[in-house]
C-alpha cells in the first residue's frame, strides 16, 4: 500500500477545513475532528456532561438510525485516503465506520448539503476498533469538496484525516499573480534532504507559521553538506518574487539559502545541471521574512531551495503567473 498519509491532510483546520455539521455532539464538539496534530487525554476530567474527551462523541443512541458529521475540505481535490482515528475512545468507540464525498460548486448551506443525492461511498461500512487509528485506501480519482463520516451506530471518533492531492479552481489562478508553491494552489514538495522536526511541507501552508512546529525544522547537520526541497509547482509558470520567511526560527535558522528551477517538460528533475539559478546563494537573518524580486523570466515547473548548512524554513513563497 502507497503511504497516502504523506499527502497533505485536505481536511486539516488549518488548511480551511470546517466540520459544517453533525447530527449529534453531545459528549464533544465535532470541530475536533480536524484539530491539527494528536488526540491528547486526561482521564478523570469529568465535567457536568461526562469524560472530556479530543474529538467528536455522540450520545448513547436510544432509536434506531445513526450518527454523522459533514465536513468541507479546506483544499478540495483527489482522495486518496482516510484515517478515522478512535484514538482514546476505548469503551464508546462506534463498532463500524462509513465514509462519503461529494463536489458541490460554491458553498452551499449545510442543509442543502446534507439533502443532495449525489454522496458517493468512497469508503464502505467497515469495522472499526477502540484507541486506533484506521487507514482506508480511497480509488475514486474525482475531484471532491466535502465529506460525510458516518458511525455505526453511535460514539466517539478523535480524527478524521482526508489525505490527497490538491486541485484548485483554475478560475482563481488564471492570469493572476499568485503564489505558485501553495499547496491550496496545488503546490507540492515532492522531495527533501531531512524532515527531523517536522514536515517540508509546511512552507507552503497557508498563513503564518505561530511557532518552529509549524515550518519545516530539519536536525542540526554535521557532514558538512547542506539541507534542500524541491516544490512542484501549481503548474508550469514564472516567478516573480521570492518570500522566504524563517519566522520562528530564531537559534537554528539557516545562514544562507539559495533558489533555482527546472522546466520539467525540458529536462528530468535529476540532472543537476539542468537546474538554474533563481536566487544566488544569499544571506538569511533569523526570524526575519525576506523578500527577493527574481530576474529571471525563464518559465519553470519545480524549485529547488537550498538552505546552508541546515535549519529549515518558516514559509516559502513564490509569486508569479502560470504560463498561459
Ligand atoms: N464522554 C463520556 O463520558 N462518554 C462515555 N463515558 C465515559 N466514561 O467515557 C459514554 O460513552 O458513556
Amino acid at each position: 500500500m502507497t503511504d497516502f498519509t504523506r499527502l497533505p491532510d485536505l481536511a486539516l483546520r488549518t488548511y480551511g477545513g470546517a466540520v459544517v455539521a453533525a447530527n449529534d455532539e453531545s459528549f464533544a464538539e465535532r470541530e475536533a475532528l480536524i484539530r491539527p496534530g494528536p488526540p491528547s487525554f486526561q482521564p478523570h476530567t469529568f465535567g457536568a456532561k461526562g469524560q472530556l474527551y479530543d474529538g467528536w462523541e455522540t450520545r448513547r443512541r436510544r432509536e434506531p438510525g445513526h450518527d454523522w458529521a459533514i465536513v468541507r475540505l479546506g483544499l478540495p481535490g483527489v482522495i486518496r485516503g482516510i484515517v478515522i482515528d478512535t484514538a482514546w475512545f476505548k469503551g464508546n468507540f462506534p463498532p463500524h465506520a462509513s465514509v462519503e464525498a461529494c463536489a458541490v460548486d460554491g458553498l452551499p448551506a449545510p442543509g442543502e448539503l446534507a439533502e443532495r443525492a449525489d454522496w458517493v461511498e468512497i469508503v464502505p461500512a467497515s469495522a472499526l476498533k477502540g484507541d486506533t487509528a484506521h487507514l482506508f485506501e480511497v480509488a475514486d480519482p474525482r475531484r471532491f469538496t466535502h465529506v460525510r463520516l458516518n458511525i455505526f451506530p453511535d460514539g466517539g471518533v478523535a480524527r478524521l484525516r482526508v489525505h490527497g492531492e490538491v486541485m484548485p479552481d483554475p478560475t482563481f489562478l488564471r492570469g493572476l499573480t499568485v503564489d505558485l508553491a501553495a499547496l491550496e494552489n496545488g503546490g507540492l514538495v515532492i522531495a527533501c534532504s531531512d524532515e527531523f522536526y517536522s514536515s517540508p511541507n509546511n512552507v507552503i501552508a497557508p498563513g503564518l507559521s505561530r511557532n518552529q512546529s509549524e515550518g519545516w525544522e530539519t536536525a542540526r547537520r554535521r557532514d558538512g553538506g547542506n539541507d534542500w526541497l524541491v516544490v512542484a509547482l501549481a503548474g508550469a509558470g514564472t516567478v516573480a518574487v521570492a518570500e522566504l520567511d524563517t519566522a520562528n526560527l530564531v537559534f537554528n535558522a539557516p545562514g544562507w539559502a539559495s533558489l533555482s528551477g527546472i522546466d520539467a517538460g525540458e529536462a528530468a528533475l535529476e540532472e543537476e545541471k539542468a537546474w538554474f539559478p533563481l536566487l544566488p546563494r544569499t544571506p538569511l537573518q533569523p526570524d526575519t521574512r525576506h523578500r527577493f524580486r527574481l530576474d529571471s523570466d525563464r518559465r519553470i515547473t519545480h524549485a529547488r531551495l537550498d538552505v546552508y548548512p541546515d535549519g529549515g524554513l518558516g514559509r516559502l513563497r513564490l509569486l508569479g503567473s502560470l504560463a498561459p
